[in-house]
């Protein structure tokens, strides 16, 4: 479970974060959503342990968060792959800093290159990647340190319309797959509602909605309906100010 209490965040006189309280139980996915600069990122970087001087307090699984947590997976959205190194050795590089057996590494490295359809370019270097491909690779790097809480932060925006889709199905079912608690942040509200199961909106660093998705898990979602409605009600909450009397 991730327990946020009063968390505030300034970058010098710039509040980034202003008073987030959220409570995100084990193995829930959550969505963040909200226009350029509201704080998105931030919020994330803070979840990873990787701003310092927060005020409030953040805890995952009883833990208080002063640093970067060895179960917390972070993705970004560039993939920062290494591009001196092959598929394989940017995979097995976080096991190896870990001292794990190299027979052990080559046998995890090779199930998830096979799980993530990636065993055919293991000795590619990133640039011979497309960028579905180095997404993937991400993820599988990711994958492999055996996490509990996986942080993304627009992992498929500079992708095309059918590979950030295609990127969006292997999320959801990696998540099924292997239960762990995911906070994606996100310019699409597709995205959010395909992969959120509450949608967080977010508005000048602070939580100005949570919206209950109902219809998370289901794969073929995005061929319903009651799919495009929802992502009309975050539409709604984006576009919106809260003094809209018909918000309420
Ligand atoms: N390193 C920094 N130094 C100073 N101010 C920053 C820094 N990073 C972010 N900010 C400011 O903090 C606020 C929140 O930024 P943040 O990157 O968290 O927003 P965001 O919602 O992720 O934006 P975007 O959707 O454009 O990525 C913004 O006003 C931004 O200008």
């Amino acid at each position: 479970m991730i327990q946020i209490n009063n968390l505030n965040y300034s970058y010098g006189q710039e509040e980034a974060l202003k008073n987030i309280n959220l409570t995100i139980p084990e193995n829930s996915s959550y969505a963040v959503i909200g226009e350029s600069g509201c704080g998105k990122t931030t919020l994330l970087y803070t979840l990873a342990g990787l701003l310092h001087y927060i005020e409030g307090e953040i805890i995952i699984n009883d833990e208080v968060i002063n640093g970067v947590r060895k179960e917390t997976g972070i993705i970004l959205q560039d993939s920062g792959l290494l591009p001196w190194k092959r598929v394989s050795e940017n995979i097995s590089l976080g096991l190896k800093a870990r001292n794990i057996d190299k027979y052990n590494i080559k046998d995890i490295v090779n199930n998830t290159l096979r799980e993530l359809n990636l065993l055919q370019h293991k000795n590619k270097y990133p640039n011979e990647l497309s960028g579905g491909q180095k997404q993937r690779v991400a993820i599988a790097r990711t994958l492999v340190m055996d996490i509990d809480t996986l942080l993304l932060d627009e992992v498929t925006s500079s992708l095309d319309a059918i590979t950030k889709e295609k990127i969006q199905d292997l999320i959801l079912k990696l998540y099924h797959e292997n239960p762990m608690t995911i906070i994606l942040v996100t310019h699409s509200i597709e995205e959010a509602v395909f992969l959120g199961q509450k949608i967080i909106v977010m508005e000048k660093g602070s939580i100005k909605k949570i919206i209950n998705n109902p219809y998370f898990g289901d794969k073929d979602i995005r061929d319903k309906e009651e799919y495009y409605i929802l992502c009309n009600e975050v539409r709604k909450w984006l576009y919106k100010g809260d003094n809209d009397e018909s918000l309420k």
